[in-house]
């Protein structure tokens, strides 16, 4: 038997996931674009690393309850705090 319709299914089923993580994501910069914003008004750094670790140690802990390697989840999470604060800049700097 061929593998191909299998691979297409699961492939299928991926693309929708995908879609989903990058509605997700454009879903949460939205939030965290009103937060740059909040904060440029307000005078507050772009980085809180107290809040950070926490939602690291958070994020830590459901990976472990979802099989996932809790060590990407806190990669995953730096990488896109990283654009976030990125974001943040430039808002105080007036450039978006
Ligand atoms: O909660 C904040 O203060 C944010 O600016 C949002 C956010 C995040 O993307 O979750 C980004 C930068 C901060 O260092 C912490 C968290």
């Amino acid at each position: 038997m061929s593998a191909i319709p299998e691979l297409e299914r699961l492939r299928a089923s991926i693309d929708n996931m995908d879609a989903i993580l990058l509605h997700t994501l454009a879903e949460r910069f939205k939030l965290t674009q009103q937060v740059g914003v909040l904060k440029a008004e307000h005078d507050l750094p772009p980085a809180d690393k107290a809040r950070e670790a926490r939602q690291i140690e958070r994020l830590r802990q459901l990976s472990v309850e979802s099989g996932l390697d809790p060590a990407f989840a806190e990669k995953f999470l730096n990488f896109i705090v990283a654009e976030v604060i990125r974001h943040h800049e430039k808002i105080r700097e007036g450039q978006e």
